[in-house]
């Protein structure tokens, strides 16, 4: 009796205990979707394997963010924009930044210590071209700044990516009207043909434009970005008009006049957060998807399908006309110009930071603005990590599915540079121990690897932003993306090692990540280096 009665217990007992760990095995997945918003948590593991034979990994600036050297060039749009108080968080300016125009040996030094295959670098337009008109003169020194600073990258056996446009435009050109004057694609073809012929044969990749949607949306649109033109519903989409005219002339003259001499491959730059719905309903991937024609596709199907995406034209067109206007507020393009523009790429450039969930929402805004053409919602799920900057929170799976999107969405994409990616923070002393930045690494590029390895997107360079910390735009010196600390109080502008350039080294030593023993290791190096 006693027997049977502890069976019966110890049964109980079980059942019990099997339905406690069942019961927790539950709440602990449901938890895990719950915070992965319901995507598989392979998504999280880390894949071990080496990128492919002649990957390239490299690192990034931009010369309005580093160069300093302000007197020694002309004037453009974000010396106006950052002079004029109220633009800038801290009050700063870039007329110092990193001062890379006397440190740019040590900058090329700094690359090769991080091992890395090639620098981006932009040139800064004012400074070869002052009024940006070449017509008016052209800068013998500005030439030669450059001319050294490719010199000193083929001593090192760094491979050049060049940006021809990374937001500095000459402040003549703006006085013209900037993007929004057509004729501006002319004198963007002037300046392409100065750089091909100057550095064409030290420049392996050409980018035409950095993140135009930045330029449009955050220069003429919202206004945040130089010039700060709040041009609501137009800025967006008649910018994008005359930049993409602007990149398939800088193409079409590099194939037609250089490719056959200089051997390199011409792209553009597109930034991308990648869209989640916020669940499976048609509203919601729809939604999803109109976020991301807005963000990318508009100046991705013009030039890798042919023409704006039909979704933009139809409902831009159907708005404008809701509120009694004929002409769409989106410009049309000529059958001519849609060939002019299509198959304009050898490569495609993405710069990707971050995720948004997506919900539809009808947009009751009186103003006509490109956001509220979409009708939808975007926000940060509040479970993501937060960073420096309020628009980036960490969300290394979004790139994968970027990637894959990218690939599915264009099938004639040929190949994929991920020419920015990187996290800031905002330390309140010098530290160099940036923990954050070497798990934002570690798990982006390894979510890279499998958009290679398991989804087969062609990709085959990436690139951190930044090489140092910089001139972080709108937001001065306040949000720090370095893998080099910038002591920005010293003359010299000091540039030290933070343990995410360590981290990042043995990544690209061994091309990739080779096993689990070896990243723990390269953890605990990174560990002891704080
Ligand atoms: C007193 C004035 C306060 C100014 C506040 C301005 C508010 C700005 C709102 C920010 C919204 C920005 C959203 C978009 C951001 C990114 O897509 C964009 N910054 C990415 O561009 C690249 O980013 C790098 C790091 O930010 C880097 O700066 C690089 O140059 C860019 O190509």
């Amino acid at each position: 009796m006693e027997e049977l009665f502890n069976l019966c217990c110890l049964n109980v007992l079980l059942r019990n205990v099997r339905s406690f760990i069942f019961t927790v095995t539950i709440l602990t997945l449901g938890t895990a979707v719950f915070m992965l918003n319901g995507l598989p948590s392979e998504y999280d593991k880390i894949y071990f394997d080496q990128f492919p034979a002649g990957f390239r990994f490299g690192i990034a600036t931009a010369s309005y963010q580093v160069e300093g050297g302000a007197s020694h060039r002309g004037k453009n749009i974000w010396d106006t924009f950052s002079h004029t108080p109220g633009n800038i968080e801290d009050g700063s300016t870039g007329d110092e930044a990193c001062d890379s125009f006397r440190n740019y040996e040590t900058d090329v030094k700094n690359v090769a210590a991080l091992g890395l295959d090639f620098y981006r670098f932009s040139i800064s337009w004012s400074r070869l071209i002052p009024t940006g008109v070449i017509s008016e003169g052209i800068s013998e020194s500005g030439l030669d700044y450059y001319h050294k600073l490719l010199n000193k990258l083929e001593e090192e056996k760094i491979e050049a990516m060049v940006t021809l446009y990374h937001w500095d435009l000459p402040q003549k050109l703006q006085d013209y009207g900037g993007w929004t004057n057509v004729s501006l694609a002319e004198r963007f073809q002037e300046y392409a043909d100065l750089c091909f012929k100057s550095f064409g044969p030290k420049v392996k990749r050409w980018i035409t434009f950095n993140e135009p949607r930045e330029t449009s949306l955050g220069g003429y649109e919202i206004g945040y970005m130089a010039p700060g033109y709040k041009l609501h519903g137009t800025g967006t989409y008649n910018t994008s008009y005359t930049i993409l005219r602007a990149h398939a002339a800088a193409y079409r003259l590099y194939a037609e006049r250089y490719r056959n001499l200089q051997f390199g491959e011409v792209g553009i730059t597109l930034n991308c957060d990648w869209a989640q719905p916020v669940d499976n309903s048609v509203a919601n991937r729809d939604a999803a998807d109109r976020f991301l024609q807005w963000y990318i596709g508009i100046w991705a199907h013009p030039i890798l399908l042919g023409d704006y995406p039909a979704v933009i034209k139809e409902t831009v067109k159907s708005k404008t006309n809701a509120k009694g206007f004929r002409k769409s507020r989106l410009p049309e393009f000529s059958q001519d110009e849609i060939d002019y523009i299509k198959g304009t790429f050898d490569f495609l450039g993405l710069n990707s930071y971050t995720t948004r969930m997506v919900q539809y929402k009808q947009c009751s805004d009186e103003d006509d603005h490109y956001n509220c053409d979409q009708d939808l919602r975007a926000f940060a799920d509040p479970s993501w990590p937060t960073s420096g900057s309020s628009w980036l929170r960490p969300v290394p799976w979004g790139i994968r599915k970027l990637l894959s999107w990218i690939k599915h969405q264009y099938p004639n994409y040929r190949e994929i540079v991920v020419t920015e990616n990187g996290v800031s923070d905002r330390p309140e002393s010098v530290t160099l121990c940036d923990q954050p930045r070497v798990n934002f690494f570690q798990n982006y590029l390894n979510n890279v690897l499998m958009a290679i390895r398991i989804d087969e997107v062609n990709v085959v360079g990436y690139t951190a932003w930044s090489l140092m910390d910089n001139f972080e735009w709108a937001h001065g010196y306040t949000e720090r993306f370095g893998l080099f600390w910038t002591s920005f109080d010293r003359p010299d502008k000091l540039r030290t090692m933070k343990a995410s350039g360590l981290f990042y080294k043995k990544i690209v030593e061994s091309r990739g990540f080779p096993s689990k023993q070896t990243l723990l290791d390269w953890l605990e190096e990174v560990d002891n280096y704080c």
